[in-house]
């Protein structure tokens, strides 16, 4: 803004939009300019609304300025019967309610000839406006200082909704170092908002002054969707064997959950006869790749062979005389061998042959290769793995990160997208997913002071483990329709931002309420529209389009029934 044009400080007569009939707190009720007939107004190009949830108002107070959100618009004669007041004429007053929330003030500054208006905006209020103060509309120039500006480690993510398109940036080391949840019911737009977020920061690669830029993200995504927004991507799928997950991976806690299970009664000592066999074989093991057996504990990472570990289940066994205390040893190798035979498990069930050392080239692919994405699908994986294996995936994420020393960690932040949160991270414990629930649990609590963020996603916030959401300390939520969710989100969100929820059920697709660390300002925003090859694959079907098609032919089925049969896509 040019000194030459009209100084900030004076009011803008046709911003103008009602008068303030009772200041409580920060929470200021002002009656709407009877004249406004139309609820929006245009001011130098752009269209402002009128009362929108989430939007900003400002009222003068000598050369300060005072900024609240719009929390609600109703009927004067509905203020008056909550108040207990006689109604008053006309009728069809109407009543804008808003939260005091900022101050600001314009300031010039710059050089003799090159001066500036910069507007300086503080949070918090300590001048409070009088009734029969006007309220005006806040200009989409004023906004950019209240938003905050593209600067920094920040990306673009959207707008803000109600402000004539002014873009909403995120912070992106509150965003992604100190975890986020994207929540919503299905269809409210969370894999999109994640696409958005996801391209931003890749789209930073293309500005000059990032010509070395290497994100490092990982998406553990259970319905396959993500590949078709990410062409450069690298894929670990279980269906093409390019996920390696063996079971040599898992650490004691995810051994006992694969092998036995938390419903069997005999589970204690199952799980003692497990931790021996497994202690002897990586120990047995170690000492063949020339490391020192006695630095090696239950959970280290060294590979074994699966007869083996089968021999050192049958030495304990045979050493029992009495026949009827071999039930626990015999469940275990049955449970074994009935794991080799299932042609869904059998990727990570492939014995180690005894040759090279396997382990770098696991790490290798999360970690190395190049590829800032790399989208784990889950989606061909039985319920009963999927929990077992993203917990292997987390947890072997989580100890590399410990693993590296401080300067390696700040040169290789990692991000894990959890898509569906509420299957890994359940409010309930659930057996198969309690090893995903103890590693994602860890990395929300210890995750950012190694350098590995989360993002998690869930249409069922109620259902996601308390502590794990509440770690998070950045929130985009979506449209939640369900009350039981809402509630949820409220309980999670502190308590001046509460009142946010109320338009949770009525938000569109896209649109959103952003709160938290890694925006500037609790805001109502809207998602940045991204072209269809750029969104994941959406898993609404057509009725309409492919009632349109010739019906699949007895062949067709015949192949389908095979897939199925043969567990092979
Ligand atoms: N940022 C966006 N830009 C353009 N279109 C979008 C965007 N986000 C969502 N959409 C549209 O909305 C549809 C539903 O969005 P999306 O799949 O992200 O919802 P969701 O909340 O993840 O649903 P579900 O929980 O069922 O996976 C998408 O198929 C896409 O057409």
């Amino acid at each position: 803004m040019s000194p030459d044009k009209q100084s900030p400080n004076e009011p803008i007569e046709n911003l103008a939009i009602g008068t303030i009939i009772e200041v409580d707190g920060t929470h200021i009720v002002a009656e709407l300019d009877s004249r406004i007939l139309e609820l929006s107004r245009v001011f130098a190009g752009d269209v402002y609304p009128i009362g929108q949830f989430g939007s900003i108002v400002k009222i003068f107070f000598g050369r300060r300025l005072i900024y609240g959100y719009v929390s609600r618009l109703r009927m004067k004669s509905e203020y008056e019967r909550e108040k207990g007041i006689v109604e008053s004429n006309p009728s069809t007053a109407r009543i804008i309610e808003a939260d005091l929330f900022g101050e600001g003030e314009w300031i010039l500054s710059g050089e003799t000839h090159s001066k500036n208006w910069l507007l300086y905006f503080e949070r918090g209020v300590s001048n409070f406006p009088l009734p029969q103060q006007i309220i005006y509309l806040t200009p989409k120039s004023e906004l950019r200082f209240i938003y905050g500006q593209n600067q920094g480690a920040t990306i673009k993510i959207g707008e803000h909704v109600g402000s004539g398109g002014a873009p909403c940036y995120a912070d992106m080391n509150e965003l992604l170092g100190k975890h986020t949840a994207v929540l919503g019911s299905t269809g409210s737009g969370k894999s999109g908002s994640v696409a958005a977020i996801l391209h931003a920061i890749l789209e930073r690669g293309g500005e000059e002054r990032y010509a070395n830029w290497n994100p490092c993200i990982v998406i553990l995504d259970p319905h396959n969707e993500y590949g078709a927004a990410f062409p450069d991507h690298k894929r670990l799928s279980t269906d093409e064997g390019t996920l390696k997950l063996p079971y040599w991976l898992f650490n004691l806690q995810e051994t006992i959950d694969l092998l036995i299970g938390k419903t069997e009664f005999v589970a204690t000592s199952q799980s003692n006869i497990v931790k021996t066999a497994l202690l002897n074989a990586r120990m047995a093991a170690a000492e063949g790749l020339g490391l020192d057996p006695n630095s090696i504990t239950v959970d280290s990472p060294i590979p074994y062979s699966i007869d083996f570990f089968i021999d050192r289940i049958k030495e304990q066994r045979d050493v029992i005389n009495a026949q009827s205390k071999h039930e626990p040893f015999n469940s275990v190798l049955q449970k074994l061998e009935i794991l080799q035979r299932d042609s869904r498990k059998r990727f990570m069930m492939e014995s180690w042959d005894g040759g090279s050392d396997p382990f770098p080239a696991l790490i290798s692919q999360f970690l190395g290769d190049g590829k800032h994405v790399k989208i784990v699908d889950l989606s061909g994986l039985p319920n009963e793995v999927a929990g077992v294996a993203s917990a292997v995936i987390a947890r072997t994420l989580f100890s590399v990160k410990l693993w590296q020393t401080p300067v390696e960690r700040k040169q290789m932040p990692l991000l894990l997208v959890c898509e569906e949160a509420h299957r890994y991270v359940p409010n309930r414990g659930e057996a198969q997913y309690e090893a995903a629930q103890e590693a994602i649990r860890r990395l929300a609590k210890e995750g950012r002071k190694y350098g590995i963020g989360l993002m998690l996603i869930s249409q069922r916030p109620s259902e996601v483990e308390a502590t794990v959401l509440s770690q998070c300390n950045s929130w985009i939520v979506l449209r939640i329709t369900n009350d039981a969710d809402r509630e949820h989100v409220r309980s999670i969100l502190p308590d001046s931002l509460a009142g946010l929820t109320r338009v949770l059920s009525g938000l569109r697709r896209r649109e959103a309420v952003f709160v938290g660390q890694a925006t500037s300002l609790p805001s109502r925003i809207l998602i940045k529209d991204l072209p269809p090859e750029k969104l994941p694959r959406s898993h609404d079907i057509d009725f309409d389009e492919g009632w349109q098609n010739n019906p699949l032919d007895g062949s067709r089925l015949e192949e389908i029934g095979n897939r199925w049969r043969m567990q092979k896509r």
